[in-house]
Parts: structure tokens; sequence; C-alpha cells
């Protein structure tokens, strides 16, 4: 049977056409399975280096490029481009299999026989070579291949190899970028994601490696498929994943698996595939979890574009993890009270003087949430013997003794008043999914895993039999902006030699990505398995402008400054929606709506705006995880605004607690900063933020 399969930059091509043209290019493709058979429409490029292109006429002033099988009718759409480009396209190009990989490849020859004698001058007059500590066995290995490797070997700096991407093999193009960014050629020969022990690839074998190319073309079989993916060429995520990202979402795993990897590495769209390929499994309910209900909104939105068959979408659960511990604590005793932040506040400063404790109540609260939720402490003995890792200030025998008696009155105030905590609720929970034979769910997705407190970890190992594809758990330490620390281990899931990291940045420009992991080099972030996780080789393949920082002198200043920028984002033919505007307070938040109003600009804040509403979009920097903008603008990123003091721990209370803040603080502020995908502004009014210390003038 006919095959069709659709390159990304065909899909990217499309995207961009005009409505009616779009139209066109589906008509002819919906028909291209007879048309090929009446060998109708497909032209042969002349003086072609590679005599597989051809081109089909669109209409008047538009062609496709396609890929031709020597033999077989497997066609490949590779561009839509205006008439006299695409033969000059065909004729520059030729196609290729990697010897590594097995993919297809296509390389633009001529530019890179016209630029090579330019490096090679270069070349011979620096004082040193990009590659020179990586030897020419390696790159062989890593499939890059005699031309592209006389390349490579003249290169002087990634300013280079960044302007060849256009030009040289993609997956030879990505080899040598991941090691210009530190990689060693172990992980750089990981990401390509080959399955161990495959057998040498038949080079010559063109349909054989199109097949092979996940990451690049999608193969379909008939006009319903194709129109499908027609319909939302933006979404390129849906159909075309990297390598390490199919390998991940597709394997099989014989016990709980992790992915990591930095801010818009692609986290969260692996998640969303492995949830649908593990419900196309059909082995039982899968469960797709998150932190909160704005983030398991946009997971819900993901799979809603993902799963086509309605049979499989059906196997897909998605509730946030305080809505499990929710309805699992109310089927068995209805609704619970739930006690008030205020009112939590107020039991245990009653409790401190009753005692006369030398503790404040935060400190109280934090002891009993860090240390007895966290470890499942429910006598002294056990709290005695307890590890306060994440805790800094040493205790005393004598003070734990008092600390237990507190905790221990706090619990029986709680049992006295028939109230619960979110976090009560969750043991609660956990013991009563313990106590059933059969658990609700055969696979959990969990999604944004930093931010989990160890009761919430505890109820998801409670909810899944222990076995293969139980857990699959997507997270970034480096983007914890809740304060909550977890060792895997010590909640009962064991990922050893089953986590994997994602190191290519999908959403923001190489010059924001830089700039804001800038701002947490050096700290020290763990890795939930009791190891440090790191920020290196995390990279981004698009260029853009770096972020503009701007300091002023009030605040009303810095809101004036802020509508002229959006204004000028807004001219620049940004639509509203496409902007997103981050804070640290809800206050300064309604404060900055409040000024964009009254500038005209349509603005909503984060909360409030419907989805498809076109507004501009402004929130507390908590809310914008998740989400993504063409332009961000972070505000209030000054001295005594960021962090906010009162979101610190004193470090007489407990220094180790004062770092933990103040580095999630920093976390949050990353987070903010990468949301935006081409265009970053920072600002504050009075001195900034210890943050942008370095980074501003
Ligand atoms: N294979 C891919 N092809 C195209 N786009 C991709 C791919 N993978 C991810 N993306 C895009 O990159 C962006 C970031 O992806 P995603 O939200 O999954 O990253 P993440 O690692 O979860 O990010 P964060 O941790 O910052 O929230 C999204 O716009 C997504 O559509």
């Amino acid at each position: 049977m006919a095959k069709l399969g659709i390159d990304k930059d065909f899909l990217r091509d499309f995207a961009k056409l005009e409505r009616s043209v779009q139209d066109r290019v589906s008509e002819v493709f919906a028909k291209f399975e007879q048309a090929t058979h009446a060998g109708m429409h497909l032209e042969k490029v002349n003086n072609a280096r590679d005599d597989r292109f051809r081109t089909i006429r669109i209409d008047k002033f538009w062609r496709g490029v396609v890929l031709a099988p020597e033999s077989g009718d497997s066609f490949t759409l590779l561009k839509v481009l205006p008439h006299d480009d695409s033969y000059t396209w065909a004729q520059r190009r030729q196609v290729s299999v990697n010897a590594a990989t097995g993919r297809i490849e296509i390389t633009d020859c001529v530019a890179i026989e016209a630029t090579l004698p330019e490096l090679v001058k270069m070349a011979d007059r620096a004082p040193a070579l990009l590659f020179e500590a990586i030897s020419d066995v390696d790159l062989t290995r890593l499939g890059i291949d005699d031309q592209t490797l006389r390349f490579a070997r003249v290169l002087t700096d990634v300013v280079q190899l960044d302007a060849s991407r256009a030009f040289l093999p993609q997956n030879q193009w990505d080899a040598l970028y991941g090691l210009a960014a530190g990689l060693t050629p172990e992980e750089v020969w990981a990401e390509l994601g080959i399955a161990p022990g495959h057998a040498p690839f038949d080079t010559g074998d063109v349909g054989a490696a199109v097949e092979r190319t996940l990451d690049r073309v999608v193969l379909v079989d008939g006009p319903d498929e194709l129109m499908e993916i027609f319909r939302h060429p933006f979404a390129l995520w849906r159909v075309y994943l990297h390598p390490a990202q199919h390998q991940v979402a597709h394997t099989t795993f014989s016990g709980p698996a992790r992915i990591t990897g930095g801010p818009g590495t692609g986290k969260t769209v692996v998640a969303l595939h492995r949830a649908h390929h593990l419900a196309g499994l059909g082995a039982g309910p899968v469960l797709v979890t998150t932190f909160t209900s704005t983030l398991s909104s946009s997971l819900e939105a993901g799979l809603r574009l993902l799963t086509g068959s309605a049979e499989v979408r059906d196997r897909i659960e998605v509730r946030h993890v305080d809505q499990l511990s929710y309805q699992i604590f109310s089927e068995r005793h209805g609704r619970a009270a739930i006690l008030r932040d205020k009112e939590e506040k107020d039991v245990w400063k009653k409790i401190v003087k009753r005692l006369e404790l030398p503790f404040t109540e935060t400190f109280l609260a934090e002891e009993w949430r860090q240390v007895v939720l966290a470890q499942g402490v429910t006598s002294a003995a056990e709290y005695l013997a307890a590890k306060r890792a994440g805790r800094g200030r040493r205790l005393g025998t004598r003070q734990k003794a008092q600390l237990w008696q507190a905790m221990w009155e706090f619990e029986e105030e709680l049992k006295r008043r028939k109230v619960w905590t979110h976090e009560t609720i969750c043991v609660e929970a956990t013991r009563l999914l313990e106590e059933r034979p059969a658990k609700p769910y055969r696979h959990i997705v969990v999604d944004e895993a930093q931010d989990l407190h160890p009761v919430q970890w505890r109820l998801l190992r409670a909810a899944v039999e222990e076995g293969p594809d139980d857990l699959f758990v997507a997270g970034d330490t480096h983007q914890r902006i809740y304060g909550n620390r977890v060792s895997l281990r010590d909640v009962g899931i064991k990922i050893a030699g089953r986590s994997s990291r994602l190191t290519i940045n999908y959403r923001t420009t190489a010059e924001i990505l830089a700039w804001s992991l800038g701002m947490l080099r050096g700290e020290p972030i763990d890795d939930m398995d009791g190891g440090l996780d790191t920020v290196a080789g995390y990279r981004s393949q698009v260029h853009g402008p770096g972020p503009e920082l701007k300091g002023f002198t009030t605040q009303r200043a810095e809101l004036d400054g802020l509508a002229a920028r959006v204004r000028e984002w807004l001219a620049s033919g940004v639509e509203p929606r496409e902007i997103g505007i981050a804070a640290r307070s809800n206050v300064l938040a309604d404060t900055a709506i409040a000024v964009l109003e009254r500038a005209d600009v349509p603005v909503r804040s984060l909360a409030k705006a419907g989805q498809d509403d076109d507004v501009v979009r402004a929130g507390t920097m908590h809310r914008m995880k998740g989400l993504e903008f063409r332009c961000v603008a972070v505000i209030g990123a000054g001295e005594h605004v960021l962090p906010p003091p009162s979101a610190i721990t004193p470090v007489a209370e407990d220094e180790l607690t004062h770092a933990h803040d103040l580095q999630r603080e920093r976390c949050l502020l990353l987070v903010a900063c990468t949301r935006a995908r081409e265009r970053l502004s920072v600002s504050w009014h009075g001195a900034p933020s210890i943050f942008l210390s370095g980074f501003t003038s």
C-alpha cells in the first residue's frame, strides 16, 4: 500500500501558508495515492545532484518537493516552496542515510562547498579548533560522515557551527552541537536514541531509513491521517519526537522510570506521549497527574490534541494529586472539613504559648511537614530516631521531646476538631489505598514531579501495583518552586538505572536560556535520588535578542515602562495572547493590570483569562509554571521584593531552611524567565534583586 511520509520542514512550511493554499495542498495530497499510481504530476528536477527529488504542482505559484523511492510507492513530502525556489532547493541538495542512526539526512552540498575554503583559511590563523579534543573515531562513531568531518575539523567556534545548521545534515549537526555544548561523546551517543545491539544500518536503503526517521518524518496510511496532521500544523510535538524523547516515551521499563531535563526540553511532551502509549497498550487505567489544577488543565488540553481515538483517551484520567486524595478520602468519610492556614497558625501559636517553647509557630509547622509527615513518623521513638535532612537547626534530645509533644498536641487538636489539612487527607487516603486488594490504576504518569510532597508520593505509590511501567516521573529540580524535597527511594520509588535526561530546549532562545540558567550557576541542586542535578549541556538551537534588563526609580515609572514595552511588542505584530507578565505577588500583578488597562492594552489576570481570549495575561510567577509566551515581562525584580522577606526563614531560626528558601525563590525567577520563547524583559525599581547581582550594570 502507498505510504506518504511528511517531513517536519514540510509541516513548518505548510503552517506558514495562506489558508487557501493550505486547502489546495490538502486537496493535492489527499489524492496523492491515485495520482502516483497514474504517474501524474510528479516532475523530475533537471541538473539535480540527487535524482530522487521530484516536484509536484500545488497551484500556479507553489510547488511541493517530494522524495521518491527508487522502487516501491512510499513518497516523502519535504518542502512547499514557490516554483523557482523549489527547483533551486532540490538542485543544491543530496539525500543520504546516516551510518550511526540509520535515519535519512538532507545536505545542502553547495553551501558546504562554498563555505569550506574560507573556514580553512580562518582555521589556519586560529589558536584553537572547536573539536580538537574529540577524536575522528568518536566523531565517526556518532555518525559524522567524511564531508561533515572535513567541515567540523576546521571550525574554530560555536558561532560558525550555529551558522551551518541550515546546510549540514541534521543528525550530524545535532551531534556536533551537543559536543560543542560540553556533552561527552558518550552523552551524545545516548541522545541519538539507538537501541542497544542494533545491526549496522544499510546506508543504501533510503526507504527503510525514512521509516526510521521518526524525529523528522511521520508516515500516514491514508487521507484521514494526513488531514489530522494538517489540522494542527503548529503542534510539531504531536508527531515528531527527538529520538531521546521517543525512546523514553515508548520503552518498557521494569519498574518506575524518570525523565529529567532543563526548562523547555519537552518533559511534559514526553509525559503526554508516554501516557498515550501506555493507554494504547490497554493493560489498564492510566492516571496522569501533577501538582496543581492549572497544570492538570494544561495536561488535559495536551492529551486532547494528542489522542485521536476516544477508546484510548477514555483509558486516561487526568487529575491533580490533591483531587485524587480527596476523592479516595471522601468515598469513605464524606466531605472533609479543612483547617485553613490562618486557623492552623493559631493552633500552633497556642501550643507554643501553653508549652512555653523556644520555637516559632513557623518552625513547628515546618518540622511537622518536613520531618514528621515527610517520613511518616507516628511515635516519639520514631521521631527521636528520624533523619532531619533538610532541616538546619541541630536539636538535642530534650528539645526533640518538647517538639514531639507540641506536634502530638497539634495532631490531637485536629482530631478533636474533626478537621484535616491537605497532607493529613493524603495520609488517610494512602492508608485506605493500602488496604485495598486492587489498585485503581495500572500506570501513573507524574509531571512537575519536583514539587510533590513525600505524602503525595506515598499516595501515588499506593495507587498503582508495583511492576513494569508502574510509575513514570517527569520533573526538573531546578524548577522547584514550592519547597517540597523528597528522596524517591525513601518513599519506595526506585528509579536507579531507569532515569534519563533531556538537554535540547525547544522553547526559549539560546540567549534567554543561557542568561536564565546563569542565575542558578553554582547552586547545589539535588536530583531527588541521592545525587546532584546539573545544567550541563542544556542548549537551544534558536537565537534571538538577549533579555532586556531595566531599573527604574519608582514603581509608577516601572509600570509605565512596562506599558511602553508591551505596546512596542504589540506594534511589532505580537498578538496580545502571546504576551505574559509575571510578578512575585498577586498585588503587583493586579497593579500592573490596572496600569495596562489605563493604557488601553487588552489584559486580564492569568486566573481569569479563558484559553481563547486574545488578551495579555498577567499573574504570579507561580502561576506561570507550565505556560509559555512569545514575550514575557518579569516585573518587580527589586531588592526587598524578590525574594519577599516574608518568604525567607531567618538564618537565626534555621540556616539550612533559609538557604533552601533563597534557592526556591531563585528557581521561581528561573521558571518565570524561561516561559519566554523570543523576548524577555526584566524590570525593577530601586535597587535590583540579589538574584540579579552580576547581571546588571
Ligand atoms: N519534539 C518536539 N518537537 C517540537 N516541539 C517540541 C518538541 N518537544 C517539545 N517541544 C515544544 O517545546 C516546548 C516545551 O515543551 P515542554 O513544555 O514539554 O517542556 P518541559 O521540559 O516540560 O518544560 P518546563 O520544565 O520548562 O515546563 C513546548 O512548546 C513543546 O511543544
